[in-house]
């Protein structure tokens, strides 16, 4: 007998990650060539056309693996039954914006939901928050979903992972596969933290590889804003490398990885205080992410994880003081 589809829910579905999201999750590039999977796609009423739109195009491509797509404005259909989330769907910080509106605003979005997840998704739902911004979006929609298991909630920092391998190789003139145990730590924001210590290439550790002032004046801030230099440059925000970095990130969540980046609830490790959704070295084993642990942290690396999780603690303590968890 066929195997029963996956349901993958994808919010702001008819948006520009959504676009180059949508056609490899139906491909089979989320979970596997074997895998069947059924699409939800979440949108504000006024971009519900254009989804359908899109749905037309999947609908063309004919691919084997896709079982349904069904398009609604409404949470608690587009989460029923979800066994992954993808939530893309966020408010862009607009001119003239304070950082508080923009909490305020993505709280509208993500605490509902939170909520909604909660109480229609499957047992075995998984988060992954895209959206910026996306740790504390994550927050405010676990903190709505109090039934679901707060490990499920996680943030994407596999974007900024794979700009570290990229970055990396090109300066050591290396095939990314030959680097390994890259790690980022942090908020995805310009505050992360791209670790080289820990990251090898050939069986070296890649910081004794290169130059102190590559490492720190090129390296860091390279992989950190390059948002920012994709925003420049296209006139628009990264997009399909984003949706590439979420389905390596779910790829790896259901399938197993021996070390990658991912923003997953702290248990305290490496002093990120607990429940804060921050960067990590993370394997995934049997389904579940786990921190990589016993790492020694030295001074330099101290430093720029305690100024990331010093913003992350700020952004808890903003949504807080806005009752958003
Ligand atoms: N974590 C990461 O590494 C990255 C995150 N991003 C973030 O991803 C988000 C999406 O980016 P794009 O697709 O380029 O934006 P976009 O503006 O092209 O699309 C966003 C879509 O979300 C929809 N949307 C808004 N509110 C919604 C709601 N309540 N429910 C469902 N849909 C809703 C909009 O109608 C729109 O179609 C942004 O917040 C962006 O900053 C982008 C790149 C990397
Ligand atoms: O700033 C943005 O919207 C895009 C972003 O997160 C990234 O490219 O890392």
């Amino acid at each position: 007998m066929a195997q029963t589809p996956v349901k993958v829910t994808v919010t702001g579905a008819a948006g520009q990650i959504g676009y180059a999201l949508l056609f490899r999750i139906a491909s089979g590039h989320l979970l596997g060539a074997d895998v069947p999977v059924k699409l939800s796609l979440l949108e504000i009423p006024q971009a519900v056309k254009a989804a359908e739109g899109t749905a037309m195009e999947l609908d063309d491509c004919a691919f084997p693996l896709l079982s349904g797509i069904e398009i609604t404005d409404d949470a608690n259909k587009a989460f029923d039954g979800a066994n992954i989330a993808l939530l893309v769907g966020a408010r862009p910080r607009t001119a003239g914006m304070e950082r508080g509106d923009l909490l305020q605003a993505n709280g509208g979005i993500f605490g509902p939901q939170g909520k909604a997840i909660n109480d229609h998704a499957a047992d075995d739902i998984r988060v992954l928050v895209v959206g910026n911004p996306a740790n504390t979006n994550a927050l405010i929609a676990q903190h709505s979903a109090p039934d679901v298991p707060a490990e499920r909630f996680t943030a994407m920092t596999r974007l900024d992972h794979n700009r570290a391998l990229s970055q990396l190789a090109a300066k050591l003139q290396v095939p990314v596969t030959e680097i390994k145990k890259m790690t980022i730590w942090g908020n995805h924001s310009a505050t992360q933290y791209p670790d080289l210590f820990h990251a090898e290439v050939g069986g070296k550790i890649a910081a004794e590889l290169v130059d102190d002032a590559w490492l720190r004046d090129t390296f860091i801030p390279t992989v950190a804003k390059r948002g920012a230099a994709i925003i420049e440059a296209r006139g628009a925000s990264s997009a399909a490398s984003a949706a590439n970095a979420a389905i390596d990130h779910v790829f790896d969540w259901v399938n197993g990885t021996e070390w990658t980046s991912a923003a997953i609830p702290s248990d305290g490790s490496y002093g990120v205080p607990e429940g804060l959704i921050s960067s990590f070295p993370v394997a995934s084993r049997n389904g579940k992410w786990e921190i990589i642990q016993g790492l020694e942290i030295d001074a330099f690396s101290r430093e720029r994880i305690d100024a990331s999780v010093r913003e992350l603690e700020e952004e808890r303590t903003a949504v807080r003081e806005l009752g958003l968890i």
